[in-house]
């Protein structure tokens, strides 16, 4: 029997609720290996960002490699990258070691509005990474930066998505999550020929961090064990559904969503 891994390569959340910690608390209720290169440690909790403190490059390149030259991961998930240098050194280890099943969450901003991606890293995300991309996962505000223009409806994320395919991704998810003028949440995928559009009950909660790292993940995830895109996204858009509903509730912030909520109404149901 093949054992699926999956690598994420993103910062380390010490709330335990995004970032590295999402990514694995993630691939382990798939049935996933989980592997890690830590770009940055972050010092947060449900209130916000406390600290981030960036790894070297070499410390990132020599993670990357021992995960690579040993372990050979079936997919590869990207979060927070920090800055262009690490969005650079990132894109040259992909093409280096031939993976082709990437997975960018393009993180840039935090939940309480800190910055987890210098400014001038944007181009970098645009140039090198994008066109790596078998699948992109922007909010409506990070494919607002990476395609300059403003979203308001879904015809606007329509078109978002099209210019990010131009651009080189081969899979464009445009998240809903942020539209709160509905009811239902929205998703958005693009594959270049048609549009599919998955949709859930929007939630009405402020216990939302992590989303977009544990969605990504779950795609990943479904990626690695050898599924196709659209069968990865609506594994793991029933996954992300079930954590948000399933409420934790502690923190006196955005508080996580419950990544063993999907297992618990598989098991039970
Ligand atoms: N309140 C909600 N109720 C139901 N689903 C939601 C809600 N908020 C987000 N989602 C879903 O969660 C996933 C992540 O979407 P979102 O747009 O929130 O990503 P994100 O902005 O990257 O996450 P974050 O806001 O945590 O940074 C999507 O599948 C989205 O539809
Ligand atoms: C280390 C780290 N990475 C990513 C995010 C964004 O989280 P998300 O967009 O999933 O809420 C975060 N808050 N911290």
């Amino acid at each position: 029997m093949t054992v699926s891994r999956a690598l994420t390569i993103a910062g380390s959340d010490s709330g335990g609720g995004a970032g590295i910690q999402a990514d694995l608390k993630t691939f382990q209720e798939l049935g996933v290996f989980g592997m890690t290169a830590i770009t940055a440690v972050t010092a947060q909790n449900t209130l916000g960002v406390q600290g981030v403190y960036p790894l070297t490059l070499e410390a990132l390149k020599t993670q990357i490699d021992s995960v690579a030259e040993d372990l050979s991961p079936h997919a590869i998930k990207t979060g927070m990258l920090f800055n262009a240098d690490m969005i650079r050194l990132v894109s040259q280890q992909i093409v280096h070691y031939g993976w082709e099943n990437i997975i960018v969450d393009p993180v840039m901003v935090a939940k309480g509005g800190q910055s987890l991606l210098q400014e001038e890293a944007d181009e970098a995300l645009i140039t090198s990474l994008l066109p790596l991309a078998k699948v992109i996962t922007p909010n409506i505000p990070e494919a607002e930066v990476l395609t300059g223009m403003e979203i308001r409806t879904l015809d606007h994320r329509k078109d978002a998505a099209k210019r990010l395919v131009d651009l080189g991704a081969k899979n464009v998810m445009v998240k809903g999550g942020h539209d709160s003028t509905n009811d239902v949440v929205t998703d958005l995928l693009y594959d270049g020929h048609t549009f599919h559009l998955f949709e859930g009950e929007r939630k009405e909660t402020k216990h939302t961090h992590g989303t977009g790292c544990t969605f990504a993940a779950a795609i990943t995830a479904e990626i690695s064990k050898g599924n196709n895109v659209l069968d990865a996204i609506q594994t793991a858009k029933a996954f992300i559904q079930s954590a948000i509903e399933d409420q934790l509730g502690f923190g006196s912030g955005h508080g996580p969503t419950n990544h063993w909520a999907y297992n618990k109404r598989n098991v039970y149901r």
